[in-house]
């Protein structure tokens, strides 16, 4: 079954641009094998549901292919570049092209929410400040934030707040793919759902790949194109809802058809 399901999303995925394509990687701590073999395809302008029990592995996997970690062996090409055969300013290059939105919102508490939008424009751009002010306005009006919202620090903000605010760093040099660390953890159902639709419409408006580590099952019934689960070091299946939901594997089976997914499909 699970064989069945990853030949025909690979049959699906033809023909599609890969933006990220991670082959045979290993990350491990000491003794501690986290990923064994890894292979991951997350295709352009899609939202790719990352899931799994907790501690298998998924931030690891996000924070390697985000060269946060260090990988044992392995490939990992990234909008159509190995990261290990680039120059450095290739590498920069890219890194622009990426952003990401790390778990609990992780914006500099000491900078108010229009500076934080401005750290990666600093970092990569050599912009004069009056046109970094209104880039940072654009995106404030782009996740939803009110324009008062710019001169505020985090701690004045509401926790959906400070995800969009968060996400609107990420943002913040216009990418081609995002990375989403438990993008609506934290939230209130209503909130959670209202951040699902703000993906949804910026991936649809800006043609964004977005890849979502969640364990949010309304987010992974209702925005995300492709669902990849992390279980015994590796994905364990790739595809749809659809394909979850008649996937056999234990834990698949127990997840997207336990008590709690089941509401969800009869609501
Ligand atoms: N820096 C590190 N040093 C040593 N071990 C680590 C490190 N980071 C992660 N690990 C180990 O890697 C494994 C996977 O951790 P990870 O945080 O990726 O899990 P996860 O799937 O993201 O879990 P959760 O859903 O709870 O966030 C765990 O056994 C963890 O202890």
């Amino acid at each position: 079954m699970v064989q069945a399901v990853m030949e025909k999303q690979l049959e699906q995925a033809a023909g599609r641009e890969t933006v990220l394509s991670v082959r045979d990687l290993t990350v491990g701590f000491g003794d501690n094998i986290v990923l064994d073999k890894l292979n991951l395809d997350v295709l352009r302008g899609e939202i790719l549901g990352f899931v799994g029990a907790s501690g298998t592995g998924k931030s690891v996997l996000m924070r390697t292919v985000l060269r946060l970690l260090p990988k044992r062996s392995g490939t990992i090409e990234i909008l159509g570049a190995e990261y290990d055969k680039v120059s450095d300013e290739e590498r920069l290059a890219l890194d622009m092209r990426l952003g990401v939105l790390f778990q609990h919102g992780a914006l500099f508490s000491a900078l108010t929410v229009r500076e934080n939008i401005q750290v990666p424009m600093r970092e990569y751009l050599d912009l004069p400040q009056d046109l970094m002010d209104e880039l940072a306005r654009l995106k404030i009006e782009l996740v939803g934030l009110a324009p008062e919202a710019a001169e505020k620090y985090p701690s004045e903000l509401s926790g959906g707040m400070i995800k969009r605010a968060a996400l609107a760093r990420a943002l913040a040099l216009d990418p081609d793919l995002v990375f989403l660390d438990e993008p609506t953890s934290g939230l209130d159902p209503i909130g959670a759902a209202e951040f699902d639709e703000l993906i949804a419409k910026l991936r649809d408006t800006l043609g964004l790949t977005v890849y979502m580590v969640t364990h949010d099952l309304d987010s992974l019934f209702s925005v995300c194109d492709r669902i990849a689960v992390l279980g015994q070091k590796r994905v364990l299946v790739e595809g749809t809802i659809e394909d979850m939901l008649a996937c056999d594997e234990p834990w698949v089976k127990s997840y997207f058809r336990g008590k709690r997914a089941r509401a969800i499909v009869h609501d």
